[in-house]
């Protein structure tokens, strides 16, 4: 189970004075997730949910949790951080940062038909528009630069072949964000993880984007990469589902329509995306930070679909018409 930090019903409630949410009543472990602490807490005021970070610093957290505090007073559908007396959304418990946000309904959709993947393509698209406006700026702490800084690392650990792929990619990455064409795209706070298990659905209503620990201002376009080589595809073989990436793509494009930049950029951002995942499994399945709790993700996975972007037919953005 994925609680790394044990905090028990007598703990909580020496802490949660501070919060306008009353006693505590309940609070339970939740099993899955692999970065925080998470629990279910049953407060007078209903029912929210404490994470208590392991990795993210005092320093790092506004940025995640005053964006959500933004986009859900925008009225974009994420959990929205429960201020302290002071004024505070993360505070220490158990001398992690820890913070308090709301529940949403509904559960992971883990087999998306093309109704949800619109849902998702006109919600993304509503954060991003929702996002430009915020003040803080964060960069996205897993691209490029985290890219290069981490292959060397676990090279050691491939086979010849994907050791190639992996030297060939990094190297791709960094001409491509050296492109004219990269540096034009449009920019500002992207959820950058916004996999099926982050969304949750009632039916096909979704009722959240949540999960933002890995948020940060990179290119809207790298959001949409990463959410299509999620939401979209076959899971067993990586195969886009060209039905499911045609409706997320117009759902998106019907409120922020794609620029002739991003349609130039589509190949090498759904690479990057892949890229970025494989990259990161290959680190935690490697070089885990706890042996012991963590169950990694099939790294494999995303270097299929790598291979795969880079070769196959794609299907393309839409693009505005002229007139
Ligand atoms: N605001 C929320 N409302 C309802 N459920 C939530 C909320 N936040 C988290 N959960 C539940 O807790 C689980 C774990 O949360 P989360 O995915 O944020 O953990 P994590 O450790 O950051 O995991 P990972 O990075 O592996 O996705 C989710 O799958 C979801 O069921
Ligand atoms: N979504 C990531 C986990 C970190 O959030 C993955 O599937 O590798």
């Amino acid at each position: 189970m994925a609680v790394f930090t044990s905090v028990t019903l007598e703990d909580l409630n020496a802490w949660m004075p501070q919060f306008p949410l009353g006693k505590a009543q309940n609070i339970r472990g939740i099993a899955s997730g692999i970065e925080n602490s998470n629990f279910f807490i049953e407060t007078e005021q209903g029912e929210y949910v404490l994470t208590i970070f392991e990795n993210l610093n005092f320093q790092q957290l506004p940025f995640y949790l005053k964006l959500m505090r933004h986009l859900a007073d925008k009225g974009i559908l994420v959990p929205a951080p429960v201020a302290n007396a002071e004024g505070e959304l993360c505070v220490a418990l158990h001398g992690k940062p820890a913070a308090i946000v709301s529940k949403l309904e509904g559960s992971s959709q883990m087999h998306p038909q093309a109704q949800h993947c619109a849902e998702v393509g006109t919600m993304l698209a509503r954060m991003h528009l929702a996002g430009q406006d915020f003040s803080i700026q964060q960069p996205n702490l897993r691209s490029l630069e985290w890219w290069q800084a981490t292959v060397p690392s676990v090279l050691e650990f491939l086979d010849s072949a994907n050791r190639q792929l992996m030297q060939d990619e990094i190297t791709f990455q960094t001409d491509f964000a050296a492109t004219a064409n990269y540096q034009s795209l449009t920019k500002g706070p992207v959820h950058a993880d916004l996999f099926r298990n982050n969304v949750m659905f009632d039916g096909e209503r979704l009722t959240g984007f949540f999960d933002f620990y890995f948020a940060g201002c990179d290119a809207w376009l790298f959001d949409v990469a990463v959410t299509v080589n999620d939401w979209c595809i076959d899971l067993t073989t990586g195969e886009l589902d060209w039905v499911r990436v045609n409706t997320m793509l117009a759902a998106y494009h019907a409120v922020r329509p794609f620029t002739s930049a991003e349609s130039a950029a589509w190949r090498p951002m759904l690479r990057a995306a892949a890229f970025r995942f494989w990259l990161s499994r290959v680190f935690d399945y490697y070089k885990p930070r706890d042996a012991e709790m963590l169950t990694p993700h099939d790294p494999t996975h995303f270097e299929r679909i790598l291979r795969l972007r880079i070769h196959q037919d794609l299907p393309a953005l839409p693009q505005l018409t002229e007139v």
